[in-house]
């Protein structure tokens, strides 16, 4: 694996740490068949230090490997002298040919020029662990100066990350280094270094095994399926859903897929977010293009834009934020409201439980809409239920904002506890956009069974899970049902077009999520 190789392909790495060699193996194999191209060995994680053991497991390796030893892991559970045993590891290695050879930077200087001497093909990566804290641009840039003065042949920064924005200065070390450079933020704040760093230039990303993400890191099933990182280059704009938590959200299977469809280089990755005004201004360049704005941002990003679009404006609640490409100003829009309300009127005219209007009025004209919920998925329906001419009244625990909202829509607010026994007369619409109901807390539901049966359609905003005990047995007692994730896709269609100006794989994007969901 020469230096002119690894620069033309992606190298996707698997971390294995494990106590015994046994678990190392089985592992490595694990990572061949996602689909690994090569596995870093933490050699430090191994329980009991036997130099023959590690020879086997080098000897045994059946991909590529960076064999690494960490003096200050706090795995590290072997004692004795750690300097001395790590020493042995590199020169063990070096001595095996193993294709990466990483040392500390600690170390460096006193074994650097040993192992250079020693190697035959083995590359010499010279590695730093910052602590939270430290993570700021001038710092890893002094970082980056220390580790190439080392004269490795490549240079690795793994830092701890409190917020989204710390990982901004590690996107900054890798267009700046003059010699190829591993980078890693850790924790779910972190996942970004690997999901983009192949747009600043990283020719490595880790990924974790098994299809979830471990200490930040994508799956390395998510990397080659999901995300096709093979494919981002410095041209790819990069959307994603500002969300906290975000972990919950479908829409990096649905928007990757349909990008690829339409031919268009961009990536949608999750984007854990605890502050959106500072992610906003850290994140400004033009190629962060666009974003869904989930939970519990909706609010606040209206004081975030330049400028809103009038309905997002009236409700108060922004989903979707596109950096204009002609002047860069953030411009927002909410794409549920028309989502959640088209498919309530598309559900009742198909199931023919129109209110016996004509076609032209909605047959949500007249009713009594029960929302659930007043955050900004609940503003987005009572904004548009009050504009088709219905009736609102809101339920929400906090109930000063149930009041607020109320206002804002002419409606009523009535305490959450009322909700259940709710029945002052027949063909209402209920709307749940509260999280009851969500993963974990599926077996929860905001209006029992028995009470269901004065509803003509419940809808529910919840889309994990797809099929929620309010759905469920809303249809069991014969209820027209909408689910959240046909708002979902349509509230992702509405965002497709403001991202892409225009592009819309309607029947695509539906199959991906008929597929994946
Ligand atoms: O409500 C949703 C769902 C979402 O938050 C997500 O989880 O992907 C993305 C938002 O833009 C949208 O309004």
């Amino acid at each position: 694996m020469t230096l002119a190789y690894i620069r033309n392909k992606l190298l996707i790495c698997a971390a294995i740490e494990s106590e015994t060699r046994e678990e190392m193996v089985k592992s490595m194999e694990k990572a061949k068949e996602e689909g690994a191209d090569l596995v870093e060995l933490c050699i430090d994680s191994m329980s009991l230090f036997h130099l023959s053991e590690i020879e086997l497991l080098l000897k045994q390796r059946t991909l590529p490997a960076i064999v690494s030893f960490r003096l200050n892991s706090q795995k590290n559970s072997c004692k004795g002298d750690l300097k001395h045993r790590c020493l042995q590891v590199l020169k063990l290695a070096v001595d095996l040919d193993v294709e990466f050879v990483e040392i500390d930077f600690e170390l460096a200087f006193d074994v650097i020029d040993e192992l250079m001497q020693k190697r035959e093909n083995s590359k010499i990566i010279v590695s730093s662990y910052v602590k939270s804290g430290v993570c700021c641009k001038e710092k890893l840039g002094n970082l980056l100066v220390c580790l190439q003065s080392t004269g490795a042949d490549i240079i690795k920064v793994v830092t701890e990350v409190a917020y989204i924005t710390d990982v901004s200065p590690v996107f900054h070390i890798l267009t700046h280094s003059q010699v190829p450079v591993i980078v890693r933020a850790i924790g779910d704040r972190g996942l970004i270094s690997q999901l983009l760093g192949p747009k600043y230039g990283a020719f490595m990303v880790y990924g974790s095994l098994g299809g979830k993400s471990i200490h930040g890191l994508p799956p390395i099933v998510s990397i080659k399926n999901v995300y096709e990182l093979d494919n981002v280059d410095i041209d790819t704009k990069v959307f994603g859903v500002v969300s906290n938590p975000v972990g919950h959200s479908k829409g990096p299977l649905l928007h990757n897929p349909a990008f690829r469809y339409c031919g268009y280089n961009g990536i949608y990755v999750p984007l854990l977010v605890d502050n959106i005004k500072e992610f906003l201004r850290v994140y400004s360049c033009t190629d962060f293009a666009g974003f869904s704005i989930g939970l519990p941002h909706k609010e606040s990003a209206v004081a975030c834009c330049d400028e809103v679009d009038p309905l997002a404006k009236s409700i108060g609640a922004v989903n979707t934020i596109v950096r204009r490409p002609s002047d860069g100003k953030l411009v927002g829009y909410n794409t549920d409201c028309d989502a959640c309300i088209t498919a309530i009127e598309d559900a009742l005219r198909e199931r023919q439980v129109s209110n016996g209007d004509t076609p032209n009025v909605s047959p949500i004209a007249g009713r009594l809409f029960v929302l659930v919920g007043a955050g900004g998925a609940g503003r987005a329906l009572a904004f548009g239920a009050k504009s088709k001419g219905a009736r609102v009244v809101i339920f929400n625990r906090n109930f000063e904002r149930a009041e607020s909202l109320a206002r804002a829509v002419s409606g009523e607010a009535l305490p959450i506890e009322e909700l259940d026994a709710f029945c002052p007369e027949n063909g209402m619409i209920l709307a749940n956009c509260s999280a009851i109901g969500m993963e974990p807390d599926v077996h929860l539901t905001p209006v029992s069974k028995e009470n269901l049966r004065s509803y003509d359609l419940v809808f529910d905003a919840v889309y994990t899970p797809r099929n929620t005990r309010l759905l469920q047995e809303a249809v069991e007692v014969g209820v027209t049902v909408v689910s959240g994730v046909e708002m979902f896709i349509r509230q992702a269609l509405g965002q497709f077009r403001l991202f892409t100006n225009g592009l819309a794989p309607e029947d695509f994007m539906r199959k991906v999520v008929l597929e994946q969901f």
